[in-house]
């Protein structure tokens, strides 16, 4: 740890994204980035101590500017470290050939159908040795923060049996204390039924409920339960009571709802009271009422619907609605190969229609919210976390305008500088 303050100073625009409302951003409040122009920064031991123009830090900190390292932002922008809060990211192997025979015409439920998709990786997990699968899934985070992010939620579920989820959930908890990347689980063990438990799927529910929930919970490797809520995966009913024995042992639900067909995954989410509900591509118009009525954050993944040629989430009308929205990579080797948070910031724009500040937001503040950490990340403010990118542009809407580069220039991650482009 740094033991001297960090000064950063001129800072062209500081989207610190700082409210007077608590809670996720809804509505009109997801605009509000709490600019500040020609911003300023002081950090101490990994906090952030202090926010404003550089003049009023200046001036508040003149006594004790020599014992600072003292950092020139060059007019550039600061937002806070982006947010990630829908991976799959410690998986092996690689599914190219599936690409290939979705561009020829088949769909992704049929490839999963009939053996491959997460089936597939599913195996490849299982026989990838622990140590491969840590090295590789490190490697992964690497280029994660390399595009700006400094915390993202990781889901098991790529495995057939209970020793894979738990090798999965034992790594995601051996590279929180390794990477400068910090990693929030989520257990998924309902994320495929394995092809060994066809015509049995009720057994493997009630696995997933006795054998593995208790297992996850034995060793406190999870925060979250998620499941995939989908027609012929886990229906509503099963979805249901794999989420409430999650919640019953202390987990809090997530739900991947309405992805493929409309199964009313978003209605579920809302009756049980889910901290998020992902894709929503199918979602209708009484399960986004719902949702906004009890508080569900939808968790919209656009590079997903654009990998998988689906029309993307109707981010607009939530919006509109009051549904808290965050943004997400979906990071996963079938659906949405990238660690790419920049670029799924363009593609809500692009895509969504969301408005470039909509699109921050989503990727910082609510993206926190999603996965319950808003108290120490997601904005720049007195006493959080000093988790800040620096970018190579001078304002946020050219860093939602000009689309498909990677604009990082510097990350710090609790003010240390884990990704230095000073001196390019
Ligand atoms: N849809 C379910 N799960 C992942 C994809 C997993 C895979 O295809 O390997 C998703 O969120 O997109
Ligand atoms: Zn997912």
């Amino acid at each position: 740890m740094n033991n001297r303050p960090v000064w950063i100073q001129n800072i062209g625009e500081l989207a610190t994204l700082k409210s007077a409302q608590t809670g996720p951003r809804i509505g009109e409040d997801m605009n509000d980035l709490g600019l500040i122009n020609n911003g300023s920064v002081w950090v101490e031991k990994g906090r952030i101590e202090a926010v404003g123009t550089t003049i009023e830090i200046k001036e508040k900190y003149e006594s004790r500017m020599e014992e600072a390292d003292v950092i020139d932002a060059g007019g550039r922008l600061i937002t806070p470290g982006l947010v990630d809060p829908h991976t799959h990211f410690v998986y092996g192997g690689s599914r190219e050939e599936e690409f290939e025979r979705r561009l020829q015409g088949y769909t992704y439920m049929e490839i999963m159908n009939a053996g491959g998709g997460i089936h597939s990786t599913a195996k490849k997990t299982d026989d990838t040795p622990y140590s491969q699968l840590l090295k590789e899934s490190s490697n992964r985070l690497d280029l994660f923060l390399h595009h700006g992010v400094t915390t993202i939620e990781g889901k098991s579920g790529y495995g057939t049996a209970l020793d894979t989820e738990l090798k999965q959930l034992r790594i995601m908890r051996e590279l929180n204390e390794q990477h400068p990347i910090d990693i929030v689980s989520t257990f998924m063990g309902a994320h495929a039924i394995p092809k060994s438990f066809a015509g049995r799927e009720e057994r493997y529910v009630e696995s997933v409920i006795n054998e593995m929930i208790p297992a996850v919970m034995a060793e406190d490797l999870a925060e979250f339960i998620d499941v995939f809520c989908e027609k012929d995966v886990f229906s509503i009913e099963q979805s249901r009571r794999i989420l409430l024995a999650g919640k019953k042992a202390g987990l809090r639900a997530k739900i991947h709802a309405d992805e493929i067909v409309a199964t009313g995954g978003a209605e579920l989410a809302a009756q049980l009271e889910a901290i998020s509900a992902e894709h929503l591509l199918k979602t209708e118009l009484a399960g986004m009422k719902a949702m906004a009525e009890a508080g569900v954050i939808a968790c919209l993944l656009p590079a997903t619907a654009l990998f998988l040629g689906e029309k993307p989430a109707d981010a607009r009308t939530m919006i509109d609605l009051g549904v808290p929205v965050a943004i997400s990579t979906d990071c996963n080797p079938g659906s949405s190969p990238t660690v790419s948070m920049p670029l799924v910031m363009n593609l809500a724009c692009l895509l969504m229609k969301m408005t470039p500040a909509e699109a921050l937001t989503a990727a910082t503040y609510n993206a926190a919210c999603a996965i319950n950490r808003e108290d120490r990340i997601g904005s720049i403010e007195e006493g959080k976390q000093a988790d800040l990118a620096l970018w190579n542009v001078s304002s946020y809407r050219e860093l939602q305008y000009f689309f498909g580069v990677n604009h990082i220039h510097s990350v710090w991650k609790r003010g240390e500088l884990v990704i230095n482009g000073f001196g390019r």
